[in-house]
């Protein structure tokens, strides 16, 4: 078995969810992410960059991250 499989393996027990939340700045995406993770919404600023978060809901994990698109 090669080491690809053996975490493919891993993952698949994990039941991880990898989520990439991609949109125009100021259109709310950390605040929606923010409120699934039951955190205060009331002040929040311009992410810089991105910013990766894991939240454990039931037996999943996600992933959330935003990242910075250069063109
Ligand atoms: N009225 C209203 N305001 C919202 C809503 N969702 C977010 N906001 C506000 O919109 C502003 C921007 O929200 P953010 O969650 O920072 O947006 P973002 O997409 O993460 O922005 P960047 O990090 O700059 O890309 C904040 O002041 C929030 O309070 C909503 O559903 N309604
Ligand atoms: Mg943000």
């Amino acid at each position: 078995m090669g080491l690809l499989s053996i975490i493919r393996k891993i993952k698949r027990k994990e039941k991880e969810m990898r989520i990439l939340m991609v949109g125009l700045d100021n259109y709310g995406k950390t605040t929606i992410v923010m409120k699934m993770n039951g955190e205060d919404t009331s002040v929040i600023s311009p992410t810089l960059g991105f910013n990766i978060k894991t939240i454990i809901y039931e037996k999943y994990s996600s992933c959330f991250s935003k990242f910075l698109l250069l063109f």
